[in-house]
């Protein structure tokens, strides 16, 4: 894939049949299944030859979480009659969460380590007018090109130099040595909610900012108001502010500068924030702007999206170039990322007639703050925009439900959209226990066209947080044109 003419091919160090960009989940996928028949293969990868979701996404936030539950745990058990003291060692927390990340990525390290060392370069590729790949001393020419060059947070402008070392992301989080006396944390997004609850729950002092009134960017308002209301419990959350202006200032008998924010609040008065560090989680960029992919003829939108994304093989129109994982700002979420890679390395390989490609995934998001908040397949407004679509919404409350009572996590909604004359769900939001299994349900009922009555006719054990699942089922077969239970959607079964 080059525009390459005779002249410049006489400083082409290479040529090969398949360049990988990027060595993360979703290129190293891609290499993978392209390796199986494909000989003269390249990867090329800028910094740890690890994953984002190894060093600074999904794990190491995961590894936080845990330790953020057990303090929870062990500091909300007096209702129980259990009383305890707990003690937090903030560097035994940190220190925790870099063992187990180190124990994740020995895995990548030995499955890298074990790919020939002359299909592997490390440096920042940049893609030239001619289309050839420049990286360190080397002139690439592919036939075919894979960009999986992932995502990067978002910082708004000025924010870095302002706030100096105060300032985190999720790349420099999970290396604080100790945990913070206080943070703030911007953006009510996952990453910022997820981290926001963790060090609340293992004693920092948190204030958490979101410019809208939305937490995890939920469209259903009923969810997203139950949301708040659940995560208020323990978060002081600024939802519907106005950040005017961040730095630092230096305060007597302390070593490092304290941040400051100012911001108006959701009633519009002017305030400050002062603490130790702030967090920016304001969202993540693609890193496709300095690549140069557009000197593959590759037609970006005005968010830095490729217009003609093939969203089964990541192929942008009819060119030899694949744009997969976070770097096609499709869907960036790991498995998305993994199928993504996989199904662009088989798209390239020789014996392609063959290959299996994977069809895209239903859409599914899990935040993993508590109560966890879930969606999955079509939203609210989606289905409001389609006439065609005539749906019922099903319906429950954790609030009361049997054995998230038990478990003294009861606070939560399920709101299950379903269509009235096909008998399908069409999708979910929820905020509640267990979301991520009942999550998993819904995705499995989408994916693999199960009615509504299919799920109903499956076994619920008594006494599960699911139940609550299929109370939500009874009040949608309830409301809908054809109904074939006569079970009551609110009955109690116990
Ligand atoms: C804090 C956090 C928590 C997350 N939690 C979850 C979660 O719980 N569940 C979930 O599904 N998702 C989660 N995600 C998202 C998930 O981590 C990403 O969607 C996924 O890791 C993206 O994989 P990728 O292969 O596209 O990119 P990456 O793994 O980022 O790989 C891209 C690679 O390309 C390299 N690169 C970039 N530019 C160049 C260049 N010009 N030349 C050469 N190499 C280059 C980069 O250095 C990097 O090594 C989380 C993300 C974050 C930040
Ligand atoms: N559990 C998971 O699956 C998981 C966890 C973490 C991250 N991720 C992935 O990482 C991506 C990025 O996460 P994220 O949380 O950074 O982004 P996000 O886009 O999900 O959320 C960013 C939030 O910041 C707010 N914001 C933006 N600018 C602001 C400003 N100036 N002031 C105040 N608020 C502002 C937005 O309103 C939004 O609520 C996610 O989209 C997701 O794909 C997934």
């Amino acid at each position: 894939m080059s525009k390459s003419s005779g002249n410049t091919d006489k400083n082409v160090t290479r040529k090969v049949e398949v360049a990988v960009i990027g060595a993360g989940t979703a290129g190293q996928n891609a290499f993978r299944q392209a390796s199986k028949t494909v000989e003269n293969i390249v990867i090329i990868n800028d910094g740890f030859w690890s994953t984002t979701c190894i060093q600074v996404g999904c794990m190491p936030s995961k590894l936080l979480i845990a330790a953020a539950d057990r303090a929870h745990d062990a500091n909300h058990s007096e209702d129980f009659g259990i009383h305890t003291t707990t003690q937090i060692d903030g560097k035994r927390v940190m220190e925790r969460v870099r063992d187990e990340r180190s124990h994740f990525a020995s895995y990548i390290k030995k499955q890298v380590d074990s790919w020939p060392e002359n299909k592997k370069i490390s440096g920042r590729a940049h893609i030239n007018k001619q289309g050839l790949i420049e990286v360190n001393d080397e002139l690439i020419k592919a036939n075919k090109i894979i960009v999986a060059t992932g995502s990067s947070p978002y910082i708004p402008d000025d924010w870095s130099d302002n706030l100096g070392d105060t300032l985190l992301t999720s790349d420099t989080v999970f290396e604080l040595t100790d945990l913070p006396k206080s943070i703030a944390v911007i953006g009510a997004g996952s990453i910022g909610l997820e981290l926001a609850q963790a060090f609340k729950r293992l004693g920092v002092e948190v204030t958490l900012f979101n410019r809208d009134k939305r937490v995890a960017g939920l469209k259903d308002d009923d969810i997203n108001n139950k949301a708040i209301v659940c995560l208020n419990r323990e978060l002081t959350m600024h939802l519907g502010s106005k950040i005017n202006n961040v730095g630092t200032q230096t305060v007597e008998g302390e070593d490092m500068a304290s941040a400051f924010i100012e911001y108006e609040d959701s009633a519009g008065k002017m305030q400050q924030w002062q603490g130790e560090r702030v967090l920016v989680a304001t969202g993540r960029r693609n890193n496709i702007e300095q690549l140069g992919i557009e000197n593959l003829d590759v037609e970006l939108d005005d968010k830095n999206r490729p217009k003609q994304l093939d969203k089964k093989t990541g192929q942008i129109g009819d060119l030899d170039v694949y744009i997969v994982g976070d770097a096609n700002a499709n869907i960036p979420l790991l498995h998305v990322a993994s199928d993504e890679g996989y199904s662009a390395g088989n798209k390239v390989c020789k014996n392609e007639a063959n290959a299996y490609i994977r069809p895209p995934a239903t859409p599914f998001s899990i935040v993993f703050c508590s109560p966890q908040i879930v969606n999955v397949g079509m939203s609210l407004p989606e289905i409001q925009q389609d006439p065609e679509l005539e749906y019922v919404i099903g319906r429950v409350s954790f609030d009361n439900q049997g054995r998230s009572r038990i478990m003294g996590v009861n606070c939560g909604l399920l709101h299950i959209y379903a269509c009235k004359k096909t008998d399908r769900v069409l999708g979910a939001s929820m905020v509640g226990p267990d979301a991520e299994y009942i999550g998993h349900i819904l995705a499995t009922a989408i994916t693999n066209d199960i009615s509504v009555k299919g799920l109903l006719d499956t076994p619920f054990y008594h006494p599960t947080i699911l139940e609550g699942l299929r109370t939500a089922l009874r009040d949608v077969q309830h409301k809908m044109e054809i109904p074939y239970q006569s079970q009551d959607a609110q009955e109690y079964s116990f």
